[in-house]
């Protein structure tokens, strides 16, 4: 409902304001940063970094994309741009039909913000005190806080920590504390940056299941940045890649893959030592004792591949590791991508830090 009174109220803020049109508007923006280095004793040489160059996209409202690239990409740069902490040296940008740099305090009421690396919690009180210093500081309508909170708590299963001060949560309970405190003042728009960094399955299970809800339930645009390929898959239904703060590709996760070839890798264990695994629709490129690693276009479903296997090997054990980020645009523009060098027979198998266990393996199979 307060996000039906506000949209009333954006009927002239032109396109950010018009349900379906462009809710975020980047055209042709860029970032120079100054950078003074040392090279020597008192002295020193100006350079010039452009973290951010050219680069137009736009997200209509209620779409979940994802934003990413390899680090040092620009992608940080944009997202400090879009929430008005950092000013472009260049273009245009619009959120919701505010210009984040000149507005920043408007646009901080209808956006939320959180960083998987960094909290904005208060780290020796308990949970619940953020909670209430974020509903004062937002000025946000005592009814429209508790509702939010509640829903949050639920959804969250926040209700057993909200008295524990927030240096004792884990990892995963600390970030699902923080989408809950990015989310009381109801922003329209959600930046969130590496949400599920350093969790373990379940947690990260829960945190894209609230996210899903939130945004179709709410309708709330979610930018997301991430070096996890499975937040994309499972969340959005768009992809941005930038490289060099330029953008390399937008469209669908599964064009990424295609343009990139990248495969995932199935690692099987079988109950014995045998010759290589045949069949068509993947090619083993490793063999270790009763272990085999076969890669499989990552744009397919491992499922049908695993039922296979099951079906004519004595399978033990398996798990399907991801192919990362790095790895599939370092394919697509020919570039060594990290750990080329390390060779696997027929091909280093990609991704390594991506595996999930075999239990897992459900998850590696979504496609
Ligand atoms: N305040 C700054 N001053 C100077 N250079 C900066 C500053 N912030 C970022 N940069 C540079 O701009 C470029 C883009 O950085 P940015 O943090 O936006 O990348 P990123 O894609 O977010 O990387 P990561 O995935 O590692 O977080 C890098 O070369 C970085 O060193």
């Amino acid at each position: 409902m307060a996000r039906e009174e506000r949209d009333g109220g954006l009927a002239g803020d032109g396109p950010g304001g018009a349900p379906g049109g462009a809710f975020i508007e980047v055209d042709r923006v860029e970032k120079v940063f100054d950078v003074r280095k040392r090279t020597g004793f008192l002295r020193s040489e100006r350079r010039r970094v452009r973290a951010v160059d050219a680069l137009s996209f736009t997200v209509a409202r209620g779409e979940m994309v994802g934003y990413i690239g390899p680090n040092g990409a620009g992608k940080s740069t944009t997202i400090k741009m879009l929430t008005g902490i950092l000013t472009p040296t260049g273009g245009r940008l619009r959120v919701a039909g505010i210009d984040p740099a000149r507005e920043r305090t408007r646009l901080a009421q209808r956006i939320g913000v959180v960083f998987g690396q960094r909290t904005t919690l208060w780290w020796d009180l308990p949970l619940i005190d953020s909670y209430r210093l974020t509903h004062r500081m937002y000025r946000i309508p005592d009814a429209r806080y508790r509702e939010n909170l509640d829903r949050c708590v639920r959804l969250l299963e926040l209700g057993d920590l909200l008295d524990v001060p927030v240096r004792q949560l884990s990892l995963g309970q600390r970030m699902r504390g923080d989408i809950a405190a990015a989310l009381l003042h109801d922003p329209e728009v959600l930046y969130l940056d590496e949400p599920t960094i350093g969790l373990d399955v379940i947690s990260k299970a829960k945190v894209r299941e609230f996210l899903r809800e939130l945004n179709a339930e709410r309708g709330t645009t979610v930018l997301l940045t991430t070096h996890d390929l499975q937040d994309i898959e499972q969340l959005c239904s768009r992809v941005m890649v930038i490289d060099h703060g330029r953008m390399m590709y937008e469209g669908p996760l599964a064009g990424l893959h295609e343009a990139g070839e990248s495969e995932r890798t199935l690692v099987v264990d079988l109950e014995r030592e045998l010759p290589p695994i045949e069949l068509p629709s993947a090619r083993v490129v490793r063999v270790e004792g009763p272990r085999q690693w076969l890669a499989f276009p990552a744009g397919k479903s491992a499922a049908p591949l695993v039922a296979r296997i099951a079906e004519r090997y004595p399978l033990v054990d398996l798990s399907v590791r991801e192919p990362d980020i790095e790895a599939v645009i370092a394919r697509m523009y020919g570039r060594p991508g990290p750990g080329a060098a390390e060779g696997a027979p027929g091909g280093a198998p990609e991704g390594a830090e991506g595996a999930v266990s075999a239990g897992d393996a459900a998850e590696g199979a979504v496609s």
